[in-house]
């Protein structure tokens, strides 16, 4: 290993030396507080690696650093014909788009175009490479359109050198040196402008990840809305269609018993139009409140129309669903003294089975028997 190289990998040994939190140079894990090389995992060793992997050796680097004179005086014409050239293509015009523009790209190449001939490689090189990446993905330059500036440049340089250099065997190995310093700065040119891309759809990931979670809760409180009845809050007929069908599966499987209530109240249509619609509602959510507090938390109390409600009582007996009905009659005669409810009570299970429709049917019999026997 040179000499150059060997300080840096010293360099980057000492620091994998040192404990983590003791360095003092050691950012938090936040993104926007690392920097480019930290983001993209560029230590030294990585930087030794890279240039290994292209067999980009000390003596090159050296050697193209000794062109430095050569390449100062030939600067403004590289740089003025790299952009008359690069400018030719419509589509790169379009891209650069203004005069400031174009001054302000015609400065970072000419400093770029310094660097390469410069002879420090290290952390500072590294990392303008990565923000060209950076860069060139926030503006939207495509990898085509990068490659065609590198090939372009790589041309007028070595067009320049081969004028300047005499000794035929210098010029191949100055050229050669050239193609692996730009090949590794492309490959970090491009590191970033993955990486960027990847992290722009890792958020985008996570803003529609978010997005369909607030989806499935509005989702879910449309269902619940979907399955209840808006002035008792109860179950509605929906719901209670299914809670019913569920509840008559599971008690089969069990070969437990399921009882229904059926009830309304008695002279409704009256009440109405003797005291009016909002009376009429305020009786009807009263009777939805005693439901409500009359039966267990696995009961199923609902408002199937009207004024119609039924309980849903899973592993209830009929002689159960009697004695709620009879709290409910009563906690709502305490409300309302001067009307009446009447209820109906149907089971079925654990041997035999009824259907929905035939228990729902029962309940709705005896209710209007019980009527009928006022
Ligand atoms: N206030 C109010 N009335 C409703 C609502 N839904 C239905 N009704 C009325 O409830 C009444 C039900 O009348 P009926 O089915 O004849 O019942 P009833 O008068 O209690 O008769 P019986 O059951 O035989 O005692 C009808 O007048 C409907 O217009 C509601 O949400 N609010």
């Amino acid at each position: 290993m040179t000499q150059r190289l060997a300080e840096i990998a010293r360099s980057a040994a000492y620091s994998a030396h040192i404990p983590a939190a003791d360095r003092p140079d050691e950012e938090p894990a936040v993104h926007i507080a690392k920097t480019l090389l930290e983001q993209f995992n560029i230590n030294e060793m990585e930087i030794i690696r890279r240039m290994e992997l292209l067999d980009l050796t000390q003596r090159e680097l050296d050697l193209l650093a000794a062109q430095q004179p050569v390449i100062e005086r030939k600067l403004a014409y590289i740089v003025a014909r790299f952009y008359e050239k690069q400018t030719a293509f419509d589509e790169i015009a379009l891209l650069i788009g203004d005069a400031d523009t174009l001054a302000r790209l015609r400065a970072a190449q000419t400093r770029y175009i310094q660097d390469l001939f410069a002879g420090d490689y290290g952390h500072a090189y590294v990392n303008g490479r990565l923000r060209i990446g950076l860069v060139h993905k926030r503006i939207g330059v495509e990898p085509k359109l990068f490659l065609s500036a590198a090939c372009t440049l790589k041309y007028l340089l070595s067009e320049v050198l081969a004028h300047e250099i005499e000794d035929r065997s210098t010029l191949l190995d100055v050229l050669r040196a050239l193609d692996k310093l730009m090949n590794f700065d492309n490959a970090l040119v491009f590191d970033t402008y993955i990486g960027t891309l990847l992290s722009a759809m890792e958020s985008a990931k996570k803003r529609i990840e978010t997005y369909a979670h607030a989806l499935e809760q509005k989702s879910k409180i449309l269902s619940t809305h979907a399955e209840r009845d808006p002035l008792t809050e109860l179950y509605n007929k929906r719901g209670m269609t299914m809670a019913l069908t569920r509840e008559l599966n599971a008690a089969q499987r069990r070969k437990s018993q399921v009882s229904l209530v059926y009830m309304d109240v008695n002279k409704f249509k009256f009440i109405n139009d003797t005291f009016g619609h909002a009376k009429g509602d305020e009786v009807l959510r009263a009777l939805g409140e005693a439901i409500a507090k009359s039966c267990r938390s696995t009961d199923f109390a609902c408002r199937v129309g009207g004024d119609e409600f039924c309980v849903i009582l899973p592993d209830a007996a009929p002689d159960v669903a009697e004695g709620i009905a009879e709290k409910i009659a009563e906690a709502f005669t305490a409300l309302f003294p001067e009307f009446s409810v009447a209820a109906g009570v149907a089971g079925t299970g654990p041997e035999q089975f009824m259907t929905e429709s035939e228990l729902l049917e029962a309940a709705d019999k005896a209710m209007y028997a019980a009527k009928r026997a006022v």
